[in-house]
């Protein structure tokens, strides 16, 4: 029996990966576009409002605001459903916390890159930083995005600061740099360093550096059109419509640990 297209409704509609998953949803036969909403208030012009949007899908696709993102996972939660596949990023602690509890009631797909590639870089850092420790190497890594972007670092970079810090088996809170300005001393061996670069249409580019004595290793990611994001944020919807409540990431959506 074919099984019934999964309805999607997408959220922050009007923005550039509003845009992007309208397209790509619109084209997929996997999928129905049930509904597209703006901010909660906002309707007309295509859009509807948000309540009138978690009552037509059975998954919402959200790239917008940490703070949207947050709201919107309380009201998904509160009732029941859609499931959620979140993408924004800059979250501070209190929106992941109010995230995780939502989680309780629906299951919620939210990485900080939806692209297929990056994800299996991830594995690749984390690998290396179990190889290359802080005896050897100094870790650095680095991100490009367009002049629009808000949030620093990315939430590319902070997944990449993850997997490095995993592989060397320490809290990245406890060896992050986010930044240097002014007389900083000497680079303390363990830490993991993060630089930001802002300008014109850079769609989104990472590297991470194991810095040695005499030589560099670089891993490194170039994003060169929103469209793959698009793609592995569908990925994830397919795979959390009808999840039991739970918070997910794309090694969860992919089936494979990219760390082994
Ligand atoms: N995980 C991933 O793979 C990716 C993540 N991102 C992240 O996705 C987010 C959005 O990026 P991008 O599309 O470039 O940004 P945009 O600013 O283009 O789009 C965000 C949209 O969200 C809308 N919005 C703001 N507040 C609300 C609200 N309360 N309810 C509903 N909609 C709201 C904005 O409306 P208004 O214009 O009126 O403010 C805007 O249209 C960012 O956090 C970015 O870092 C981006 C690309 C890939
Ligand atoms: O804001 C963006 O554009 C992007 N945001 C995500 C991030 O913060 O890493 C993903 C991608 O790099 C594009």
């Amino acid at each position: 029996m074919p099984q019934p297209p999964i309805r999607i409704a997408v959220a922050g509609a009007r923005g550039r990966m509003g845009r992007q998953m309208i397209e790509a949803v619109e084209t997929d036969r996997r999928l129905t576009l049930a509904a597209c909403f703006h901010r909660s208030e906002v309707a007309g012009h295509g859009l509807v409002s948000r309540d009138e949007a978690l009552a037509a899908a059975d998954v919402v696709i959200d790239f917008t605001t940490p703070a949207a993102s947050a709201a919107l996972a309380q009201a998904c939660a509160a009732r029941g459903g859609p499931a959620l596949v979140i993408g924004s990023t800059g979250f501070d602690a209190a929106e992941l916390a109010a995230i995780a509890a939502a989680s309780k009631a629906i299951a919620i797909v939210r990485a900080g890159s939806y692209s297929l590639g990056l994800n299996m870089l991830v594995g690749l850092v984390e690998q290396a930083a179990s190889a290359l420790g802080p005896d050897i190497c100094d870790i650095e890594i680095s991100e490009a995005h367009h002049r629009h972007k808000v949030d620093a670092p990315s939430g590319t970079a902070l997944m990449l600061g993850e997997a490095a810090a995993r592989g060397r088996r320490v809290e990245l809170d406890a060896v992050a740099r986010r930044g240097r300005d002014g007389v900083t001393g000497p680079r303390p061996q363990g830490e993991i360093g993060f630089a930001a670069m802002r300008g014109g249409g850079i769609v989104g580019e990472h590297s991470v550096s194991f810095c040695a004595e005499g030589e560099i290793v670089t891993l490194a990611h170039a994003a060169q059109d929103r469209s793959m994001f698009a793609r592995g944020a569908i990925a994830a919807a397919l795979w959390v419509a009808g999840r039991t409540p739970g918070e997910y990431d794309m090694r969860d959506v992919l089936g494979f640990d990219p760390r082994r």
